[in-house]
């Protein structure tokens, strides 16, 4: 048992989760059974605040004692996990240099295409990842609790899904929505259902929305909500209403770096939120 701490490396430090994460580390937000610590503080290239200590980044009385750097080279020996919540094609270079000298990494990053997604399946058969685009428990919880209730209720309901976030997000629809979506999609296969898109439903009219076999996604942008999900499954007589709400980013640090202790120097493979929760076991 190596019972060194734990030296996370964290990507896109300027950024809202960078910061967080980085705080959550040298703050000790939130105390973790095996010490975690800063190993490396990492931004984008030619950025004007490199040889910054990350203390003063996220305004600390005390300086970290570690540097903000872009060069991935001069810190390779100095962090066991990468945490990356940056922007997909960032974190798969990210995620080619944790390859390249076997490191693990955890993904948080949203908003990749199929592409990077084959790239990240490849890369687990060499390195451990955790990538999961949300890193809350209750939302873990909720994607468990989606697959049981469309098996259940999916074949006679118009189920849609709202989800709402801060008017600085890069990406559309999240992907959280995305994977719940998918979640439910796959539940219906699993039924075997044979719903098929509606062809009453108008493209033109739900531009908004991102349709998938008629499970519909409608995006809010709007202030600074952190990030909020409905699921709706509306039947005949009752409806469900599923809803997620985020209030601090803190979660999803926390999560992270559960996910980074959980996966560690040496495990490999393709992991998300809910292997660490070992929610199987739980529900
Ligand atoms: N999985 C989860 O639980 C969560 C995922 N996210 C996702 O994390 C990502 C980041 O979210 P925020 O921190 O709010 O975004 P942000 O825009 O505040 O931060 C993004 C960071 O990535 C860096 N970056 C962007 N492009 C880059 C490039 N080409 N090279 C180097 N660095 C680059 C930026 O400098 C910045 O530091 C998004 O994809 C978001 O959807 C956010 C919160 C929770
Ligand atoms: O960009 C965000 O903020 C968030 N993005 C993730 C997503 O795209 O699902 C997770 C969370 O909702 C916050």
């Amino acid at each position: 048992m190596n019972d060194t701490p734990l030296r996370i490396a964290v990507t896109g430090v300027t950024g809202r989760m960078g910061k967080e994460i980085v705080t959550c580390i040298v703050k000790k937000e939130k105390q973790f059974s095996q010490e975690i610590v800063l190993g490396a503080a990492i931004t984008r290239l030619n950025t004007n605040i490199c040889g910054m200590d990350a203390g003063i980044l996220i305004n600390t009385d005390a300086l970290v004692g570690i540097e903000i750097t872009d060069n991935l080279e001069s810190i390779k020996d100095n962090f066991d996990v990468l945490v990356d919540f940056t922007a997909p094609d960032i974190s798969i270079e990210y995620l080619k240099f944790c390859v390249n000298n076997n490191k693990n990494i955890v993904i948080g990053t949203t908003g990749f295409n199929q592409i990077h997604k084959n790239i990240i399946l490849n890369a687990s058969h060499k390195i451990g990842i955790v990538f999961s685009s949300n890193f809350s428990i209750g939302v873990a919880l909720i994607s468990k609790l989606l697959h049981k209730i469309t098996q259940v209720i999916g074949n006679t309901s118009d189920i849609s899904i709202i989800e709402t976030h801060h008017n600085r997000k890069r990406d559309i629809p999240s992907g959280t929505s995305l994977t719940m979506q998918n979640i439910i999609v796959n539940a219906l296969r699993s039924i075997h259902s044979n719903r098929i898109i509606d062809s009453n439903l108008d493209p033109t009219t739900y531009s908004s929305a991102s349709s998938y076999k008629d499970i519909l996604i409608h995006s809010i942008r709007a202030g600074d909500v952190v990030g909020e999900h409905t699921v709706l499954f509306v039947g005949p007589g009752e409806r469900l209403e599923i809803t997620h709400k985020a209030s601090d980013r803190l979660i999803f640090a926390h999560g992270a770096l559960r996910a980074a202790f959980w996966i560690g120097r040496d495990k490999i493979g393709l992991f998300d939120i809910s292997d660490i929760l070992e929610m199987d076991t739980l529900l």
